[in-house]
């Protein structure tokens, strides 16, 4: 039996869209910590939500180029099944963060074009997963969550990588089943595309894009 596909709601913020996902069948929760963000969430608020999140659902904190100080905060307070460093740390940066914490690690990789692809066989290496993004546009605020699709084209044919690994970009409830279709992906991340307004989640597109993501 095929698996079903995987959907990480990104950048919850409030208890009832949580409940929503979770009821929906998400597998992951994503909590972002980037002050820039309009899913930004302070540690006491990310527990509040981490709680709530039933066994079977992997709570993921999203840092962007964190500290140790950082990590320590927000390890040390918020329970946790993974950490997603979406910034730019280093493949030796993955290996030390995964080592200090003990969780796996999930490294976001920036797609633009053929040659982006690179980057995903250097962290293969060292990351527990990938989540291969659309390259955040130059000089924008905010390095992932931009609602920005890249040419899924270049992922077909290329279903199997080392890894497990996550697409992300600009998935909407219309357009997932064709970008499922497309690249194999067997798991898939979707922040504003279920958002009524940034970082406002709505019930009916959670269920919409968990729905559709499943139905391939
Ligand atoms: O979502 C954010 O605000 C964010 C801020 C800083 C770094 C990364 C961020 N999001 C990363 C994600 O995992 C998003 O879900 C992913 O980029 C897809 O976003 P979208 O295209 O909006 O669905």
């Amino acid at each position: 039996m095929v698996d079903d596909i995987r959907v990480k709601i990104c950048g919850l913020t409030d208890p009832q869209q949580l409940r929503v996902a979770v009821e929906a069948g998400a597998r992951y929760a994503g909590f972002v910590f980037f002050a820039k963000s309009p899913r930004h969430l302070t540690v006491d608020r990310a527990v509040e939500l981490a709680v709530s999140v039933p066994v079977g659902v992997a709570k993921v904190a999203l840092v962007v180029n964190p500290t140790d100080a950082d990590l320590d905060a927000i390890t040390a307070a918020v329970p946790l099944d993974m950490l997603q460093l979406h910034g730019k740390e280093s493949p030796a940066r993955v290996t030390e963060v995964k080592a200090r914490y003990g969780l796996p690690v999930m490294k976001a990789i920036g797609v633009a074009e053929a040659a982006d692809l690179a980057q995903i066989d250097l962290y293969s290496d060292v990351a527990d997963q990938l989540l291969i993004d659309a390259k955040p546009p130059s000089g924008a605020d905010l390095p992932g969550g931009n609602g920005l699709a890249f040419d899924w084209r270049l992922l077909a044919g290329r279903k199997y990588w080392r890894k497990p690994w996550m697409l992300a970009g600009g998935l909407t409830p219309d357009n997932v089943g064709e970008a499922i279709r497309l690249t194999g992906a067997r798991q898939v991340d979707v922040s504003s595309g279920v958002e009524s307004a940034p970082g406002v989640k709505d019930a009916g597109l959670i269920r919409g894009f968990l729905a559709a993501a499943r139905a391939q």
